[in-house]
């Protein structure tokens, strides 16, 4: 087992929860090295039960951890950080995932050339499927934070080094990706309901075919996804006619909007727009 350093999460959560399930199904981390704090103690019981050590305190995490996981929402960044600075050394890393925090924010907080890494995961962290991207701050060295990071992430995932300029659209791609692309099967999946399909085999169907779809794309990165899909069109066949509805609905239209709204909001995010 390669194992990382102690992990700390400030903030229990979805995310926080997603990642930590992934590392230590990867057994990438074993559960008493992670330290974890929350406010709410319905999520600290959460922790408890995942065999972590769980506590109110956030100040036990960094004391504890030299990795930490910045993991609450963006408008509660500034008072998790004012409760830790003090504690935070040159040995320490700390990574945040939160939405549109950019790294010069993140550096305000905390105490001169302190090491951070601006990350943008996603839930599918929970099944070893993430897509991460990331950039380092100005007290981070590609080695050792870049490296540690990219085990971290590359554990759960993918995880791209990328320039902080792009982390909002990375946000708008991937980071909210997850909600679009299950909307799209809940879609799918009713429209086989609507055809006259149970709903368990329509669901199931729904989510194979994503899944498989998007295996096949990774498999083919030479491949445009375009092609692909052309592959699937038979002329006059029952494709290109659903394919033809789908254009006229707007659905590219609006899954590009979609994106660009959302890079926009994680923007917002970042000039103080909050809260949400
Ligand atoms: N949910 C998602 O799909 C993704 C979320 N993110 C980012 O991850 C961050 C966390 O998001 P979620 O996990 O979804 O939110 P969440 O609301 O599930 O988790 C945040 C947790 O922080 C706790 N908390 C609040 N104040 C605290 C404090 N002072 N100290 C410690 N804990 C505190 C809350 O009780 C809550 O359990 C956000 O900044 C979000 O932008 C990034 C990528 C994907
Ligand atoms: O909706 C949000 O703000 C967070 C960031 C990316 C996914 N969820």
């Amino acid at each position: 087992m390669i194992s990382l350093p102690s992990v700390g999460f400030l903030g229990g959560g979805v995310m926080c929860e997603a990642i930590l399930r992934g590392l230590l199904s990867k057994s990438l981390v074993s559960a008493d090295q992670v330290w974890v704090s929350d406010v709410a103690e319905a999520r600290l019981e959460v922790m408890r039960k995942l065999g972590v050590r769980a506590t109110a305190d956030g100040r036990e995490v960094v004391k504890h951890t030299k990795l930490v996981v910045l993991a609450v929402k963006p408008d509660v960044v500034p008072a998790a950080l004012k409760e830790v600075r003090d504690l935070i050394e040159a040995e320490h890393l700390l990574v945040s995932i939160c939405a549109g925090v950019t790294l010069h924010q993140l550096e305000e907080c905390l105490p001169a050339n302190a090491a951070v890494v601006r990350v943008m995961p996603n839930t599918p962290c929970l099944v070893g499927a993430a897509a991460t991207a990331f950039a380092l701050g100005s007290g981070a060295k590609a080695s050792p934070h870049g490296e540690l990071v990219e085990r971290l992430f590359g554990a759960v995932g993918v995880a791209l080094p990328v320039a902080e300029k792009h982390l909002d659209a990375v946000t708008g791609v991937s980071g909210s990706g997850p909600a679009y692309v299950l909307m799209f099967m809940e879609a799918l999946a009713d429209g086989g309901v609507s055809a006259g399909l149970p709903r368990d085999v329509a669901q199931k169907l729904a989510c194979q075919t994503v899944f498989g779809t998007a295996k096949m794309a990774l498999e083919q990165p030479d491949v445009h996804v375009a092609e692909l899909r052309n592959r699937v069109e038979s002329p006059g066949g029952t494709t290109v006619t659903a394919t033809r509805t789908l254009e006229e609905a707007g659905l590219r239209t609006a899954v590009i909007r979609a994106v660009r709204a959302a890079a926009r909001r994680a923007d917002d995010l970042s000039h103080g727009m909050l809260p949400y």
